[in-house]
């Protein structure tokens, strides 16, 4: 190593810049320079403290030998001259100096770094009325949790030692290519968190690549939208209305908007959830046009009604995948709304499981997307190697849309790192590869159905119990 040059502070603080970058750690003085590219953790986090100490960051993530160890001795200046440390040296780098965020102002979009952030940030920045109908699901929310938990208890079953060097997560839905097997699912009323709502969704889908779930009760209506985004993809979500008419007239409206690829009916929802007085209230009056009288037969007139595909959306049961199929529709998503309509209804990845052990023949037919609980790109690959085309985010979206346009971008970014993440560390490369084989599901196989009818329990005649209680 060479001489230990005693360096003073003001000198040491000169070499900072990109070309010239020197920095101290445990008061050697090193000139970093020419491996600020090839840092792993990226140059801007070296930059940061150029000329300056850099011992409690670089502490913190390195081992005390990295430098000396990686470095070529001549990178080697001296040693820091203690006697000559001022107020200046020890003031924190720009950026360092912790920044207050009030309770109530959004952070920096860049500090976002997964789902459950936007979650947070909503939870904090919304007003009250909007995070309740946001945030809200019916009665104990004992659905919408187990919707995330399921997923979090199957495991995968990592194949190591493969290339995984560059990796591909396109996927064909209905017959259009896109991006990732992930799509916004129609959520109401984008426009409470901010005024662009659903318009947002769609600049940053099309920008992503991605396809946009229009809700029945959207705050722009169909052709806003397109004039919006021209280039996106959406299917329109249609709850069949009382007044039949009003419905073939949205049907209409989507014929001829050639950026809606598909008609997704939502039939889970017959009735709609509990009212609260702090904003579930808002989806009750929102859904007093659905008809609760809606049958299988009524899909034969939406079908007569639309040249586009025609998809369910919020199938809970293998034996409706199986009636879906059977009535020739495109494809099913199930669903459980978030857990907002039917608190205990099965949790969606639970369905699939379903339709696995008792009704696979569906896979061949129609393709099958899942939502609920899609909080991580692992979540995603655990819907794919099930058998899902792709899955749908719906509040997590309308969190994103709190950021405009530019936060919708920033999440789809984050979820698509998150999943192709995980497929190199599970060892596969495209979408094609994913399988059942890569998941283990044993710790919820005991939740999934393996017949329709229930494994001991027999109806019991009520005039029967009836008439024992006489006796
Ligand atoms: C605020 C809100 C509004 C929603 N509005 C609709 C709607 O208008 N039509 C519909 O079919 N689903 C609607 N959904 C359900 C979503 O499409 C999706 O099924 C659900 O959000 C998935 O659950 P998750 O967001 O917890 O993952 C809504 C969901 C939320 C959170």
């Amino acid at each position: 190593m060479a001489d230990q040059k005693l360096l003073s502070a003001q000198q040491i603080s000169t070499h900072k810049t990109p070309e010239d970058c020197w920095i101290v750690v445990e008061k050697q003085v090193w000139d970093v320079s020419d491996f600020l590219e090839e840092h792993p953790g990226g140059s801007s986090i070296i930059l940061k403290y150029a000329g300056s100490d850099a011992t409690k960051a670089y502490s913190e993530v390195h081992a005390p030998g990295v430098l000396k160890n990686n470095l070529n001795p001549e990178k080697f200046k001296g040693v820091l001259d203690e006697s000559t440390i001022d107020a200046e040296w020890v003031k924190p780098p720009p950026g360092e100096s912790p920044k207050v965020i009030l309770e109530n102002e959004k952070p920096p979009l860049h500090t976002l770094i997964n789902s459950h952030d936007f979650q947070l940030v909503a939870s904090k920045t919304a007003s009250k009325k909007t995070w309740a109908f946001y945030s809200s699901a019916a009665t104990d929310l004992i659905t919408r949790d187990a919707n995330k938990s399921c997923f979090d208890r199957i495991w995968f079953r990592p194949r190591v030692l493969r290339n995984v060097r560059s990796v591909d997560s396109r996927t064909n839905i209905l017959g259009g290519s896109y991006k990732l097997p992930l799509f916004v699912s129609p959520a109401a009323m984008a426009k409470l968190i901010h005024p662009d709502g659903e318009c947002a969704i769609a600049r940053a889908c099309a920008n992503k690549g991605i396809m946009q779930g229009i809700s029945n009760n959207s705050s722009y209506t169909m052709d806003e939208l397109r004039t919006a985004a021209p280039s996106a993809d959406f299917f329109f979500q249609l709850y069949v209305n009382r007044e039949r008419e009003k419905s073939a007239a949205l049907l209409r409206q989507c014929s001829a908007n050639p950026n809606v690829k598909a008609i997704f009916v939502t039939v889970d929802a017959a009735w709609p959830g509990p009212n609260d007085k702090k904003g579930g209230g808002l989806g009750r009056v929102m859904a007093g046009f659905i008809d609760p009288g809606l049958t299988w037969e009524d899909l034969k007139w939406v079908k007569q009604h639309t040249h586009k595909p025609v998809c369910l959306k919020g199938v809970m049961s293998a034996d409706d995948a199986l009636l879906a199929m059977k009535a020739g529709l495109d494809g099913i998503l199930l669903s459980n709304h978030g857990g907002r309509n039917l608190d205990t209804s099965p949790p969606s990845i639970i369905t699939l499981l379903e339709i696995h052990r008792r009704c696979p023949e569906v896979f061949d037919h129609m393709e099958v997307y899942v939502d609920s609980g899609i909080r991580r790109g692992t979540d995603i690959l655990k819907a794919v190697c099930l058998g899902a085309t792709a899955v749908g985010m719906g509040r997590s979206m309308l969190f994103a849309t709190n950021y405009g346009q530019e936060g919708v971008e920033h999440l789809i970014d984050i979820m698509q790192d998150e999943l192709e993440t995980a497929m190199r560390n599970i060892g596969i490369t495209s979408l094609a590869e994913a399988s059942p084989d890569l998941v283990h599901t044993g710790d919820v196989d005991h939740l999934v159905p393996s017949s329709r009818s229930h494994p001991y329990a027999r109806a019991i005649a009520k005039g029967r119990r009836q008439g024992s209680s006489k006796l």
